[in-house]
Order: C-alpha cells, then structure tokens, then sequence
C-alpha cells in the first residue's frame, strides 16, 4: 500500500457556533487528482484553508507526508505545532487563491523567485534560473521584467501558479482560481492546470465550480454536503451512477 501524501482523521472545524466540517476522514495518495465539489457554504474552502495551515481544526488530525500538521508528537505525548514545525511541513504544500496575492513591487521573475530565496535560503541566481524555468512552463516565459500591473488576471494568475511550483511542493491546491478572472481568461489557466494534472507528479486538490473541467481531470471527485464527504468516486461513479438526491440536485441547479 502507498503511503498517503494527505491524512485528515475525523478532522471538525467551528467557526463560532457554527460547525462547519463535521468528521472529514480523507487520504490523498502521492499524484492523486482530487476535485471537490458541493453547494455553497459546504465547506470546500474550509478543508483547504486547513490543510494550508490557514485555519486550525476543532477536532481531528491532519497529517502531510506522515507528519502531524498541529501537534509535534513526541514520546507518545502531543504538544502543539509551534511556528517552526508548522512551516516545515507548510514546505511540501503549494496553493493557489483566487486573487493572486502578488507583490506589487516586484517583477514577476522575483515574485517567482523569492519563496526559494527565503524559505529554502537559495542564492538569488539560482533562484531566478529556477524560477525562470516554471515561468516558462506557464507561458510566460517572455514576462519575466514584467509589473504584475502590466499583466492580465490569467497572466497574475499563472504566476501564482509558477510562484507555488517552484517550491516543488508534494500537493497543490487550487481554491476557485478562475472565479476572479474575466471569462475570456478562465481557459488559459485551466490550461495550465490541465497540463499539471497530466504531466506533474504531485497530487493535487481542486475546488472549482468549472465542473465539467474538474470533472475531466480528476482521479476522484468529493461531493461535500453540509460538512461530510457525502459522495467519493471516479467522476463516472459520482456524477452518473449515485443515487444520492441531494447531489442529483446539486447537478441539476449547477448545470441549469
Ligand atoms: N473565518 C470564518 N469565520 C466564520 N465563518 C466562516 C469562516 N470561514 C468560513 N466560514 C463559514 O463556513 C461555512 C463554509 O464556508 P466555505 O467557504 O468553506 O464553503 P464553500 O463550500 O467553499 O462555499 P463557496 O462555494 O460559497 O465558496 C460558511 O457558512 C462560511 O460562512
């Protein structure tokens, strides 16, 4: 049996009094495919945000390539995750947001490059020429002195995905990345996503209401309905062949 890249074991998560994910039990194999999908409010953001570090569980652990994300385990007893343990394991995640989060002050080429200068201590050359590389695989390789105010969402967008990659993370998320851009651009980045899924060997999770698209690329699709993984499958067994009725609505409302 391979050894899962992701673990969420009975994980819960509250904001206030309202209880959000409700018991999520989840294994990521190394380079699986992931879309969840699931109606507004259902908690899609929320599991990501947790794996990100940028929430902490309720209850419930998470565990990235075997280590405890909250909790250094030591001698049988669990202490929480202090800020160094926190970002060595953050170092083998990447995620792209929906708004681009890049430095305004900064080329594309050192946007790109300045994870690896600061987080794996690089020198700057090596940095840039590594940097330069997922640019180019992006198709931006003619951007590099380029603002990221001189750039297109789609074009922001692809650097955020260059700017993850560098890192050589072991997973990549995508939180609803085209729902900021203007529709003419949404097809270049799912291009780019596309070209991951099929080429890279990280595993990958996806939240998107580009259905049809998540749906092509995935290994295996979630249906999240109000807190739990309601439904789990290939897109064939999800889509086509449950009888779940509050997914056979979901797809319809999606799809009307
Ligand atoms: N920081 C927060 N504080 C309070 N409530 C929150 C917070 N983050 C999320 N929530 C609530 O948790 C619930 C799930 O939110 P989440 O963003 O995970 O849903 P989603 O399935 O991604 O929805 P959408 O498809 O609309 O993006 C929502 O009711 C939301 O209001």
């Amino acid at each position: 049996m391979m050894e899962p890249i992701v673990q969420y074991i009975n994980v819960h998560k509250s904001f206030g009094d309202t209880h959000v994910l409700k018991g999520i039990d989840l294994d990521i194999n190394p380079g699986e495919k992931i879309a969840i999908i699931g109606p507004s409010g259902s908690g899609k953001t929320t599991i990501i945000r947790l794996l990100m570090t940028l929430e902490e569980p309720t209850d419930g652990d998470i565990y990235v390539a075997g280590k405890n994300l909250w909790k250094i385990e030591k001698n049988g007893k669990k202490l929480p995750a202090n800020e160094k343990h926190l970002a060595s394991v953050r170092k083998d995640i990447g995620m792209v947001f929906q708004h681009f989060n890049l430095f305004p002050h900064k080329t594309i080429l050192d946007n790109c490059a300045m994870p690896l200068i600061k987080v794996k201590k690089m020198k700057k050359n090596e940095a840039r020429d590594m940097a330069k590389q997922m640019l180019d695989r992006v198709g931006l390789g003619d951007k590099y002195d380029a603002y990221p105010s001189n750039l297109s969402g789609g074009q922001k967008q692809r650097v955020a995905m260059a700017r993850a990659l560098v890192m050589r993370p072991k997973i990549m998320l995508f939180d609803e990345v085209t729902s900021a851009l203007d529709p003419e651009l949404v097809g270049e980045v799912l291009e780019v996503i596309r070209d991951l899924a099929e080429n890279a060997s990280m595993a990958m999770v996806l939240v998107t209401h580009e259905m049809d698209f998540a749906l092509e690329i995935a290994d295996r699709v979630l249906f999240l309905d109000e807190g739990v993984i309601a439904e789990s499958g290939t897109a064939d067994e999800v889509i086509n062949k449950s009888d779940n009725p509050r997914l056979q609505n979901f797809l319809k409302r999606f799809r009307a």
